[in-house]
């Protein structure tokens, strides 16, 4: 079965077309093919193009752990890429249908960089969700481990917890991420990402993902975080979002409309021997 392997900031997928499955993706497939060792290895996998009654392209989304993700910036600028590599895009901009909602996306700088119209960032319980009275989530409590921290909550299609400190560490994410990722505040479990705000203009996250752990960066992730740190009056509606696998652009509009620009890194094609799908 042919793959073709991209990261966005080390945030790697791999991307398989529809009509190449030589059997159905099941999750303990995904689980195999994503697998960093007895597989590919990924953090994810796009499975598309899919013809769509509301976009261009349909795609869906799919965590290294076999769970359907709604939304993936990084994984929606590398699928641009793909389709422009395909030349089944040019450089207008293109719609693109996901569980998580409508995007427009445009490849630039010859393929290196892609923008994407993410959607809008809700802070509303009942469409993150997480339980309890409708209301915004903005900073309430959560018991975490030995530790309870204020968190702000937020959905850009997939549900994310956005943990503000004057200090973060990959350890922090590592240690209180894997936990708050399945805590029984958020039913559909959450990504979580650990915000420092440098200044009006620039936020440092680090990042557990839902149904991938510790990744180095993560699109939906930094238009959470740059989203909270606004409406929290931190930084402004240009925010650089600093992670371990480098930096990514988000523009906030008054209605908290993203607009995510990031670079996208061809890294291989190839075939997947069918000795991977013997159980
Ligand atoms: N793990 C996420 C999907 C991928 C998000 C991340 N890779 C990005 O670039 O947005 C979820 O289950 O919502």
């Amino acid at each position: 079965m042919k793959f073709y392997k991209y990261h966005a900031l080390g945030n790697d997928y791999l991307v398989l077309a529809p009509e190449d499955l030589s059997c159905p993706l099941t999750p303990e497939l995904i689980k195999v093919i994503c697998h960093r060792n007895f597989g590919i290895g990924a953090d994810g996998i796009l499975l598309g193009p899919f013809p769509s009654q509301t976009a261009q392209f349909g795609l869906r989304i799919y965590n290294p752990d076999g769970s359907e993700a709604e939304k993936s910036g990084n994984g929606l600028r590398i699928f641009s890429r793909y389709l422009w590599d395909k030349k089944l895009v040019g450089e207008q901009p293109f719609s693109i249908q996901t569980l998580g909602g409508l995007v427009q996306s445009v490849v630039k700088d010859a393929g290196k960089t892609v923008q994407v119209e993410m959607g809008k960032v809700s802070f509303w319980s009942d469409e993150i969700p997480i339980v309890g009275d409708r209301r915004e989530v903005i900073q309430e409590e959560i018991h975490c481990g030995d530790r309870t921290f204020s968190f702000c909550a937020a959905t850009i299609g997939n549900p994310h917890c956005v943990i503000s400190l004057p200090e973060i560490t990959p350890a922090i994410a590592k240690k209180y991420g894997q936990l708050l990722e399945v805590h029984p505040f958020f039913p559909n479990r959450t990504n979580v990402q650990f915000m420092k705000v440098l200044n009006r203009n620039s936020i440092q996250i680090e990042i557990w993902e839902r149904g991938a752990g510790y990744t180095l960066a993560s699109g939906s992730s930094s238009s959470a975080a740059a989203a909270v740190a606004h409406k929290l009056g931190l930084c402004d509606s240009s925010i650089i979002v600093q992670m371990p696998g480098g930096l990514i652009s988000i523009e906030i509009n008054d209605d908290f409309m993203i607009s995510m620009r990031g670079s996208v890194t061809k890294v291989a094609k190839g075939e997947m021997s069918a000795e991977l799908f013997d159980n």
